[in-house]
Formats: structure tokens, sequence, C-alpha cells
């Protein structure tokens, strides 16, 4: 008898920076979700999706979980609930130089069930003896030690375990999405955030939560598309940064996003960067809508 189509859908929580983009990219083998080194990065639930044969596991890879001082951080908490409650598992994933913080203890304490992974991120950068430390701390908190995975995102070791603990989680059911896709977040919304990918890692610490990208106009044509893209910023000082000495900085970020916007669209591109200053854009409905954070 032919074997059942599963299918199910997983949440990858976890407080800022452990390291959850970097953990779906690399399960789903495409980068879909954009990484950093700086906290905050995921702003919006992005669905990552992995198709085989026998099965299909759909990833929600949430913004980190904080305490929110501006809208936009009210809005990025609440979405991290929200993809947490009608998923099939929950994955936690926790730094292993970090270690467990206070606030993780008050996740893992509202998420621990029977569906529920504990994914110890990062032990290329820790120590054995911390290791063991974390997998200690979370048996007090009531995980059980089957539930708990130890990886490395970055070196990709531990992850096909991984995977395969997830399977029995899935359920007879069908294949959502067709099996080319990887995400359903539309092709602008994945080109705006390889911009302000590439503008959080060449601008100064102050300035890249400040920062939105919009995209304006994408034109596909046979062998090349045009794009043109807003990146919006607090200031007029920001803006200067933005633009660097004669330009050097927007034209450093353009080339660098232009590459991979070339692997996304899978043809040359034209880039049209401009900057424009919104004060304080994170507080206001009208803009945050405007780019794309909005509730479905
Ligand atoms: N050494 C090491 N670094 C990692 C690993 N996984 C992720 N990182 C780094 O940790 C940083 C944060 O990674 P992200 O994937 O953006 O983390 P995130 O949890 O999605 O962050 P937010 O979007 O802010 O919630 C980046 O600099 C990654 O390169 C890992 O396994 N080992």
């Amino acid at each position: 008898m032919e074997k059942e189509y599963r299918s199910g859908f997983v949440a990858i929580m976890g407080s800022p920076n452990v390291g959850k983009s970097t953990l779906m990219n690399a399960l789903i083998g495409t980068k879909v979700a954009i990484v950093t080194e700086k906290a905050q990065t995921t702003r919006n639930k992005v669905v990552g999706i992995l198709t085989t044969e026998e099965y299909q596991i759909v990833f929600l890879d949430t913004p980190g979980l904080h305490t929110p001082k501006t809208k936009l951080g009210e809005f990025m908490v609440k979405t991290a609930y929200d993809a947490q409650r009608d998923v099939d598992l929950t994955m936690m994933v926790l730094d292993a130089k970090m270690g467990i913080r206070e606030r993780d203890e008050e996740i893992i304490r509202r998420l621990n069930g029977p569906e529920f992974l504990a994914v110890i991120n990062k032990a290329d950068i820790a120590r054995g003896e911390r290791i063991q430390e974390l997998q200690e701390r979370l048996t007090a908190l009531g995980v059980p030690q089957s539930a708990v995975y130890v990886i490395s995102a970055k070196e990709k070791t531990g992850l096909r375990e991984l995977q395969e603990a997830i399977l029995p989680f899935l359920l007879p059911g069908p294949q959502f999405y067709p099996e080319d896709m990887v995400t359903d977040r539309p092709e602008r919304f994945i080109a705006a955030e390889l911009i302000r990918e590439k503008a959080l890692l060449n601008l100064r610490d102050e300035i890249p939560h400040g920062v939105g990208v919009e995209i304006e106009r994408v034109e596909e044509l046979e062998n090349i598309t045009n794009v043109a893209a807003v990146i919006y910023c607090e200031r007029d000082s920001h803006k200067g940064i933005i633009i660097g000495k004669r330009g050097a900085m927007l034209k450093k970020i353009g080339s660098e996003a232009r590459a991979d916007l070339e692997m996304l669209f899978g043809t040359k591109v034209f880039l049209e960067l401009w900057v424009k200053v919104k004060e304080d854009w994170r507080n206001s409905q009208f803009m945050l809508k405007e780019l794309g954070y909005r509730e479905e």
C-alpha cells in the first residue's frame, strides 16, 4: 500500500538573534528569511516550505519575542504568538552561548507540551559543559531530554536529526503548496527584505531599526528586471549616512542587493534606490501598512 502523504505547520520561536532565520533557511535550503547579526531582524511572519515526495513541512519564521516599545514592536510580538497558536509543532530556538534568559524561561513555560521541541543552536561556538548546563536547565523546566536537540544552523550540524524529529508531528494531509514553492511571501516582499538586509549589514548601529524599504516598481522584461525602491529612515542625518560620501554607501548597498535580487528574479536586475526621511515611521499605522507590516 502506498504511504499516505503527510504535512504540517511548524512555528520557529525564540528570542531575537538566536538564529531562527538561519535555521529555517538551512532546513529548506534556500534563502527566504534575511539574516544579520543585529537583533530584531525579522519583522514579519515568513513562511518557508520544505517539500519532498512523502511530506511537506511549512515553517513559520516568527519575529523575535521582546518587550514592545513601539507599535511595530507590538505588532511583531503579536505576530509571534499568533503564529504559534495553530501549528502542529513549535520549535523554541535557544542560543547556546547566551543561554536561557529569564524571558526565554517564560516562553518555554508557556509553550512546553507534547508538541514542543527545544533547539539549542550555535553549538559550534559554545563549550560542551555550557551545552550540558542548558540541557539540565531545560529538564528542570519540564522539557523532556527527548525533545531537546543540539545543532548549529550555521555549520549545518544536527539538522538531519532535527528534521527527522519533526516528521512524527506531521499529519496525513494535503500538500498545501506546490512543490516548487519555497515561500508564500510575494517576490516584492522578499525583494524589499533583501535590500533591507544589505542596509542593515552596512550601516552603523544607531540607524538600522529605523530603516524600512518599500518597493515602488517591479518591471519584469525578458532579460532584465527593473526594480525601483525607497529606503525610509527617520532623520536627515541618517539619510546622509545611508547615502554616504558621494553616494558610496548607497552604491554598496545597491550592488550587494542587486546580486541577491538577480538570484530572486533569475534575470539581470537594474536597481534604482532612493532614500527618504519619514519621521517616526515606526509609530505610524499608515506607514506600517504601506511597508507591508499588516495583519492578514
Ligand atoms: N556561530 C553561529 N552563529 C549563528 C548560528 N546560527 C545563526 N547564527 C548567527 O546569529 C545571528 C542571528 O541569526 P538570525 O538567523 O538572523 O537570528 P534570528 O533569531 O532570526 O533573529 P531575529 O530575526 O532578530 O529574531 C547571525 O549573525 C547569524 O549568522 C550558528 O549555528 N552558529
